[in-house]
């Protein structure tokens, strides 16, 4: 199966979700008016509020409605995937960092809640982890969605991978600090697990960080397909997900394994 993806490396605005939500809206608009529009779009993590974590009561999405509505209307709008990055949501037992993806229809096909929370930017003062993960389906491309730390933790990553994902979604906001760890680590889940990482990281700075840009794509033999370097940008490239079959039968890993002696 083919497909375009395009990522949105945007900058955000600290703590304002109205001008995020409009930028959001400008950026997309100008994404599918191209001639060759994409087949999936994908945002960044916490893009409606950057790490503005101390007024998170206040300006988090209650229940994630806001987000749910918004983004229905313009899947169906634009006839077009989407992977909404991550939003915070406030429910009545916290606020997680919670993805959502949407079907061209309109329909909320996953709903994923990042589940190790990174004490280094305070997220477990001020977040609820979550502790589930579904792989779900666009088109015919089994895919699941991580968040940004979360790409650390192989082992969970590789639950996605062993209930049939062929492509990882990671919305980060990482910053430039790490930038080796991010590249290093964003190549290495691919080539461990054979599959397409799709990483969209935020431009920008907020006043704890700089954000380290290099959104990727990388296929399943660890080739990056595209990068983009620091700026904001918009990059788009096509994927093969017949890839990650040829891949997983020449080197066959899968097969290979010996789980009963890890
Ligand atoms: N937003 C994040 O989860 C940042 C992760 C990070 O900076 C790191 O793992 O290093």
């Amino acid at each position: 199966m083919k497909q375009t993806i395009c990522l949105i490396q945007m900058d955000i605005t600290f703590g304002d979700p109205e001008a995020n939500v409009k930028r959001v809206k400008d950026l997309m608009h100008q994404v599918m008016k191209q001639l060759h529009p994409p087949h999936v779009i994908v945002l960044p993590e916490l893009w409606t509020t950057g790490y503005d974590l101390k007024r998170l009561h206040e300006i988090a999405d209650p229940e994630g409605e806001h987000t749910q509505s918004l983004f229905a209307e313009l899947a169906k709008k634009y006839q077009v995937h989407i992977i909404a990055g991550s939003i915070p949501k406030k429910t009545k037992t916290g606020i997680t960092n919670t993805l959502y993806a949407f079907n061209r229809e309109g329909e909320v096909v996953t709903e994923y809640s990042k589940a190790h929370l990174i004490q280094l930017m305070d997220e477990h003062l001020y977040l609820t982890a979550g502790s589930s993960l579904e792989p779900f389906m666009l088109d015919e491309v089994v895919s699941a969605g991580f968040i940004c730390y979360d790409l650390r933790f192989p082992e969970w990553i590789r639950k996605a991978i062993l209930a049939g994902a062929e492509v990882l979604y990671i919305p980060a906001q990482w910053p430039i600090q790490r930038l080796a760890h991010w590249r290093s680590l964003c190549i290495a889940r691919a080539i461990e697990n054979q599959c397409y990482v799709i990483a969209c990281n935020r431009a920008g700075s907020d006043p704890n960080n700089q954000f380290a840009g290099h959104s990727m794509v990388i296929d399943p033999w660890g080739e990056i397909l595209a990068e983009a370097d620091e700026r904001p940008a918009i990059i788009q490239v096509k994927i093969d997900t017949d890839q990650v079959q040829k891949i997983r039968s020449t080197i066959p890993i899968f097969i290979d394994r010996r789980p009963e002696i890890y």
